[in-house]
């Protein structure tokens, strides 16, 4: 496709009553309490009725009342909400937010791990005229600040003390909008205007179901419900506005292309809620389809999610890529435990699952017995292994799978399927599913929605733009920055470069605001150096291309290490896969500080050798690593170099290394 004359396809679409008499919204605000034209397409998809989230819900309720909806473990049981449970009590929460003072669009905050409780208040929060407004639990006292803020919010949710000590923290005056704070894990210490969850959800009962049903009743599809904060990878959070029927209609769109089937599916709740990947899938999705929620323990992350994963065993499962990552290390360390004739079994299994699904991918559907016997034999008992016997669909989003990882686990019957999008569009853009994906691939355009390539090069590579119902309403109080993504013609212009083959895969080759541009002038996208470098050094856990506005290009590198299970603190010691690695140099190295302290000889020129071959794939001399460093500490949440969703925050990085990048240069 090219840039401009498809640009006008996305408006000519519209569907303007053009016999109301009041002034017609435009496609976007940055007010609060704004209104948003719907980009309704004239028929087909696109065209369904538009629908506010408390209609969706009742809907809902009606179609799967007493089908289980939410599972919470305490102690060694699950309790379950059905659908009808799970709405009562979002009322409940409703009536109680409206008593403590929740004014219209203003914000409700949520500041934990998922829960139950998080999911009741986020759409009590709406029920009651608010806004659900997630706050990553990873966040700072003053990044929590900034939000709270920002987005006007009235009542705070938090997990336990220490959140809220972290918002206790904060002075008093510069949380002005804030009226009151509700606690949902105990212990807890008594403060003014802090509430137990139980206590909370008496609160509103002296509010009657009439005044309730007034807010719902005046709420519209085109006003906004939910504020997603950017997590801050390429600069101060934004807060992202989406409307009722962005939500309502895009988890109507992801249902019929996932090919996700009512009262038949269970998902397990552990990424953060707050990003909106991970929102639609476990709330929003699960309401439209009665799926069953399961959350997972507040430490998944720390090594729980397995066990959960075992228990549950999830039809759908949604990964970050360094989940994906961190699973592939695992099993390959299981299997590289295994001897003689399982090992063998194990690589003979891969290589038939390899062919046979690769084939697949191009739509050639042939299961031989030798296929037949690998999935009896290896990868049921891996799916098994991972609590994945169950799932359906394996999706990874947020940022580009590695090649080797998505390779892996094909060749293991887990054909992950990549998805491509932002907050700006409610979440995903493009999906993949079980008869639609390839390699490498983010998948196809959601049925319904539209794409353009701008400013296409000789390649088709162009900068990816979206039009549809899920483009977002605007930025909170931002219309210089809602202006610069979306353009006059109501496309969104996503900063991402992207290809589309002639199936209509969408390949998405890197990140404009990350292209380091050299003194010289060579643009470099840094994620394809970067994913070789990892592939080709396999003791490297990160890696950061750096040479914007310099002389040269250099990395910041980092190795595969340990992790404090409590704290999520990268630690000295090497993990399994590296010291394996130093092992098979001849090196008795064991910690990082052995390797860089000495420098390491082996280590330093295995890790040489590796880059000098990740150089001789550069197109010229520009774009050669001339200089690296190993860092003492692992990338991590914790250490703040990566986000709340695992991404790497380069310019935190660029800032916290600051001496050792000087240093390659001086
Ligand atoms: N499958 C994918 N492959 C490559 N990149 C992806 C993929 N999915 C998402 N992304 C990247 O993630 C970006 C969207 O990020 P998102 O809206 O989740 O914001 P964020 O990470 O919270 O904040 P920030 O804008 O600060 O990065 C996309 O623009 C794209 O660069």
């Amino acid at each position: 496709m090219t840039g401009t004359p498809k640009t006008q396809e996305g408006a000519k679409d519209l569907e303007v009553d053009m016999n109301k008499t009041e002034v017609t919204p435009r496609l976007w605000t940055t007010c609060r309490d704004g209104e948003v034209l719907l980009r309704l397409s004239k028929h087909g998809p696109g065209h369904e009725t538009p629908m506010t989230i408390p209609e969706f819900f009742r809907e809902s309720v009606n179609r799967f009342g007493t089908y289980p909806a939410l599972a919470s473990k305490n102690g060694k049981k699950w309790e379950i909400l059905n659908f009808n449970q799970y709405y009562e009590a979002c009322r409940k929460a409703a009536k109680s937010l409206i008593k403590l003072g929740l004014e219209r669009f203003h914000g409700v905050g949520i500041l934990g791990f998922n829960s139950a409780e998080w999911f009741i208040t986020a759409v009590g929060a709406i029920l009651a005229g608010g806004l659900c407004v997630g706050i990553y639990a990873t966040n700072s006292a003053e990044a929590c600040q900034y939000v709270i803020t920002h987005a006007k919010v009235n009542i705070l949710l938090v997990e336990n003390d220490q959140q809220l000590q972290k918002i206790l923290s904060i002075p008093q005056s510069s949380l002005e909008p804030l009226k009151a704070i509700i606690q949902y894990r105990l212990p807890m210490k008594k403060n003014n205007n802090l509430y137990s969850w139980d206590d909370f959800m008496e609160l509103g009962r002296s509010i009657p179901d009439t005044q309730l049903e007034q807010v719902i009743e005046s709420q519209k599809a085109n006003q906004c419900a939910v504020l997603i904060y950017t997590s801050g990878t390429t600069g101060i959070p934004k807060g992202v506005m989406l409307s009722h029927d962005n939500i309502t209609w895009i988890a109507g769109a992801v249902t019929k292309d996932f090919q996700l089937t009512d009262k038949h599916e269970t998902v397990v709740s552990y990424l953060p809620l707050s990003h909106i990947a991970a929102q639609m899938m476990d709330i929003w999705v699960p309401i439209k389809i009665g799926a069953l929620t399961y959350f997972a323990q507040a430490d998944a992350l720390k090594g729980t999610l397995l066990s959960t994963l075992k228990e549950v065993k999830p039809t759908v499962f949604i990964g970050v890529p360094q989940i994906w990552e961190k699973i592939h290390a695992m099993v390959k360390k299981n299997s590289a435990k295994s001897t003689g004739l399982k090992k063998k079994a194990f690589v003979w299994a891969r290589n038939i699952g390899f062919k046979v699904n690769s084939k697949k991918m191009l739509g050639k559907y042939n299961t031989p017995v030798s296929y037949r016997m690998a999935k009896t034999l290896v990868f049921s008992k891996v799916k098994t292994s991972l609590g994945l016997d169950h799932c359906h669909s394996f999706i990874s989003g947020t940022a580009p799978l590695n090649q080797e990882t998505a390779e892996f686990f094909l060749s293991l019957d887990i054909p992950i399927g990549e998805l491509y999008g932002l907050s700006e569009s409610s979440g995903p853009h493009t999906i993949s599913n079980q008869n639609n994906y390839r390699l490498l691939s983010c998948g196809k355009i959601l049925t319904g929605c539209k794409n353009m390539l701008f400013q296409q090069n000789k390649d088709g590579i162009g900068e990816i733009c979206l039009w549809g119902r899920h483009i977002f309403m605007g930025y909170l109080e931002s219309e210089t920055e809602t202006t610069e993504a979306i353009d006059d013609e109501g496309w969104l212009h996503s900063g991402d470069l992207g290809q589309l083959d002639g199936l209509g895969f969408l390949y998405v080759t890197g990140r404009i605001k990350e292209i380091l541009i050299t003194a010289g002038g060579e643009n470099v996208p840094p994620i394809p150096v970067e994913t070789l470098v990892k592939k080709k050094i396999p003791i490297i856990s990160n890696a950061m291309l750096v040479g914007d506005k310099l002389k040269f290009l250099s990395m910041l590198l980092t190795l595969k290490c340990e992790m404090n299970q409590m704290s999520g603190e990268p630690l000295d010691k090497l993990n399994f896969e590296a010291i394996n690695f130093c092992r098979g140099l001849g090196s008795q190295a064991s910690t990082v500080t052995e390797i860089v302290k000495q420098q390491d000889p082996l280590v330093y020129e295995a890790i040489q050798q590796g880059i000098n071959a990740v150089n001789q794939e550069a197109m010229n001399n520009a774009q050669k690593i001339q200089k690296w460093v190993i860092l003492e500490k692992d990338f991590s949440i914790y250490g703040g170099e990566l986000g709340p969703m695992m991404k790497l925050k380069r310019h935190f990085v660029a800032q916290k290394y600051k001496k050792q990048i000087d240093h390659m240069y001086h």
